[in-house]
């Protein structure tokens, strides 16, 4: 039976749990007792492993200072007052200071111009303290995503959207110098749950350059037999149910039901939606692409919302910073420079 060892090895959990995380915590019970439909044994923890993960950076952190007297460093441009962004942005900078980086940020009113934006793009570019540059999308109308992204310094890209370093990505016998953070992370997710993806089929929802595009690349990579849906595909649905691996990025909230899951294929969902939930605190909850409930009933293995891909983007992004300060320090030569 397909992906059974992941029935016998059960839940996908990090080896080693804080002490912090074990103590029971009432909110913590709140949200078991809502989720009790769905065995813990099938749920990926994404929070637990990006925990890990950050856990491993700090580490490295600690030698790279000692060793090299080089403190790694991250840069996040803001554009605007968008809560979510400022949310996001809030979390990046917090997750710095937790592992040890350095971040500086530059906080621009949303009538920016795009000069400007570039000007503080090329400062950092500059700026040997920085080794990771970050320009939290979406941007205003008025400024092209295109010619800002491309202005970033491909050494300093962490977030991998620059096209040289998306095009490595499509080519074999290439590599990028950084891969974009939530499809890395989603590679991690299934790489750290032991799920085999070589001669495995993909099905990847969603055809973003951010998510989907890069995602069925990392899958190819990998040997997996990828299948991409989008909006203008006839009967997704039919083509999805046949995938041992789903990644669903179509941004739509809970499209992905459990009629679309081949029983024991596992499921990673990528999707944060607000939906309408009087019950909950701010009268909205999160909601991932999937319709976790049907899906979850299906799959041998599926990632929550919250807590499942979205921390690990947030731990990606460290991981890339990580990568590039260690090339500062080693002196590593890239191609074109
Ligand atoms: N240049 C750029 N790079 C990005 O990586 C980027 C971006 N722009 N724009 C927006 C998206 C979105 N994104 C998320 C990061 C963390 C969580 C995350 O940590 N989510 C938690 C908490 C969710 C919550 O409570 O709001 C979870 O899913 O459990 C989610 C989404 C990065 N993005």
């Amino acid at each position: 039976m397909a992906l059974s060892c992941h029935r016998q090895t059960g839940a996908c959990r990090p080896a080693a749990r804080s002490s912090r995380r074990a103590a029971p915590r009432p909110s913590t019970a709140v949200v078991a007792a809502t989720a009790s439909a769905v065995p813990a044994s099938k749920l990926i923890d994404g929070k637990g492993i990006a925990e890990t993960i950050r856990s491993e950076i700090a580490k490295e952190v600690a030698v790279m200072k000692q060793q090299h007297g080089l403190t790694p460093g991250l840069a996040v441009v803001l554009v605007g007052s968008r809560k979510d962004s400022e949310t996001y942005v809030r979390s990046k900078k917090k997750a710095c200071a937790e592992v040890g980086f350095d971040s500086y940020g530059s906080d621009l009113p949303a009538d920016v111009s795009e000069e400007e934006v570039l000007k503080v793009v090329e400062a950092y570019n500059a700026d040997p303290r920085v080794h990771g540059i970050l320009v939290q999308l979406p941007l205003p109308k008025h400024i092209s995503e295109k010619r800002i992204l491309d202005a970033i310094s491909i050494e300093k890209d962490v977030d991998g959207f620059h096209p040289l370093n998306i095009g490595s990505l499509a080519m074999r016998g290439r590599d990028p110098l950084f891969v974009p953070c939530t499809p890395k992370g989603c590679i991690e997710l299934l790489e750290r749950c032991k799920v085999p993806i070589s001669g495995r089929k993909a099905c990847v929802i969603g055809r973003s350059n951010i998510v989907g595009m890069p995602a069925a690349l990392l899958l190819q990579r990998r040997d997996a037999t990828v299948t991409m849906v989008h909006s203008k595909t006839p009967d997704g649905q039919r083509i999805c149910a046949e995938a041992d691996i789903v990644i669903a990025a179509c941004g739509v909230a809970e499209m992905v039901t459990g009629d679309w899951i081949k029983p024991g294929a596992v499921v990673i969902d990528v999707g944060i939606n607000a939906k309408d939930d009087p019950t909950a605190k701010k009268g909205y909850r999160l909601v991932g692409d999937v319709e976790f409930e049907s899906a979850a009933a299906k799959a041998s293995l599926i990632t929550p919302v919250p807590g499942g891909v979205g921390p690990m983007t947030i731990a990606m992004l460290l991981q890339n910073t990580l990568e590039s300060a260690r090339r500062a320090v080693t002196g590593e030569k890239v191609a074109g420079h």
